[in-house]
């Protein structure tokens, strides 16, 4: 992919500058649905500085993680998941958890819920002040192994001091389930079986279970029989979906768990991110794209868009990547050329040659 459009964008639009010339871009932009749907809030879990950068190669500073994390707050976003108290031996890249955390600048209205996997973890989090843990369990024994090196029983062993813990500590703990339609290691994923575990993280006190789609070979068809099979059991106001983008079919599927009453995405910015047990699997679908959607269909989420591509634009080129969004691409290329169009248009015009007629005068 070509990283010139970002790189471009950074030359010529100073941050603030770049917001201004996207809102008015969007303002002669046609909005992609023109009827009004609804005007209900979507929530967006933003992952991007966790599942994003957990599977990068190169060793990402944590200074870049927390300005990352501070500009992500800075676009409106309620809930930023801002790192992993896992094993560094697992998940080098987030062996950070602690300086990042306890380095950003927290708004008062964002929350930075955190993965734990187990109560070390916890320990690890409460220590450092975290208000949201969040546990990761998954509905293929296969995957679970390989990401956490426990079967799924074995998990909820794993998980239910540290919710008791967390609870006592007045922390709010999300859940997470993999591997929700396919499995890298077992294929197809029966709805029932994640129901099963959706409800058990549920009763033992998760407020939310995130539906993930590791691998993202979920489409509207399968997605529709899960979220009827699993909110049998859990209310479709605790569930939200993860989806991956490995096949295209991330924004069809939010779509669909929106029309089916899901209000809570996931997201990343830019499009980053990858599970390191998910080998292929790209990344989460991006916010802007997710963002775009929901704007066009009339959801409201408190996101400033034009900030939102900033920010990815800002990591993307910090990463040495172009900006995984269509959206973000598509807006910032449009920017950039109205920007060039109204410098050239306010600039003094250049002496021109006299004219044969002039020079006779
Ligand atoms: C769960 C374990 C720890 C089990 O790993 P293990 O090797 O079975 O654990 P252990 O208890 O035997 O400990 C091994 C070593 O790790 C240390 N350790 C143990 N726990 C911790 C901790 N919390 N923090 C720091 N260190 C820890 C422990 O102290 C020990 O150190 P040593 O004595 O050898 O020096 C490991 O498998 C692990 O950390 N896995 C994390 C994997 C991961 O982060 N995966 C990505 C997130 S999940 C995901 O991306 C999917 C999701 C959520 O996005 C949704 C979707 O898309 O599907």
């Amino acid at each position: 992919m070509n990283v010139r459009p970002t790189a471009r964008f950074a030359i010529n639009l100073t941050r603030g500058a770049f917001s201004q010339s996207i809102k008015r871009t969007l303002n002669t932009t046609p909005a992609p649905v023109a009827a009004p749907l609804s005007s209900k809030f979507v929530k967006i879990v933003e992952v991007g500085p966790r599942d994003g950068l957990q599977n990068e190669k190169q060793v990402i500073p944590a200074e870049t993680k927390i300005e990352f994390i501070n500009r992500l707050s800075d676009t409106g976003l309620s809930v930023v998941e801002a790192t992993s108290f896992v094993s560094p031996k697992w998940v080098p890249q987030m062996g950070d958890a602690t300086k990042v955390i306890t380095s950003i600048k927290k708004k008062d209205n964002v929350n930075y819920p955190c993965l734990t996997p187990n109560t070390k973890g916890l320990d690890a989090a409460i220590k450092a002040g975290v208000k949201e843990v969040a546990v990761f369990l998954a509905a293929s024994d296969s995957f679970s192994m390989k990401n956490i090196n426990c079967t799924v029983e074995e998990s909820f062993e794993r998980v239910r001091p540290l919710i008791t813990k967390a609870q006592e500590n007045g922390i709010l703990v999300r859940g997470y389930v993999s591997c929700v339609v396919g499995c890298p290691y077992e294929g197809p994923i029966a709805p029932r079986k994640v129901a099963e575990v959706a409800k058990k993280l549920y009763d033992m006190g998760c407020y939310e279970i995130s539906l993930g789609d590791t691998i993202g070979v979920g489409t509207p068809g399968t997605v529709r029989e899960l979220l009827q099979t699993v909110s049998q059991v859990v209310p479709m106001k605790a569930l939200a979906v993860h989806c991956h983008d490995t096949y295209g079919q991330a924004l069809a599927n939010i779509h669909c768990a929106l029309e089916m009453g899901v209000r809570v995405v996931d997201s990343s910015m830019a499009g980053l991110g990858g599970c390191p047990y998910a080998p292929g699997a790209s990344g989460n679908v991006a916010t802007e794209d997710v963002v775009y959607m929901l704007h066009g269909m009339h959801y409201s989420t408190g996101v400033d868009l034009g900030k939102a591509i900033e920010t990815g634009n800002w990591i993307s080129e910090r990463l040495g990547k172009a900006n995984g969004s269509k959206a973000a691409r598509a807006l910032t290329l449009k920017a950039v050329s109205a920007a060039a169009a109204n410098a050239a248009a306010a600039a003094p015009c250049p002496p021109t040659p006299e004219s044969p007629v002039k020079s006779k005068l």
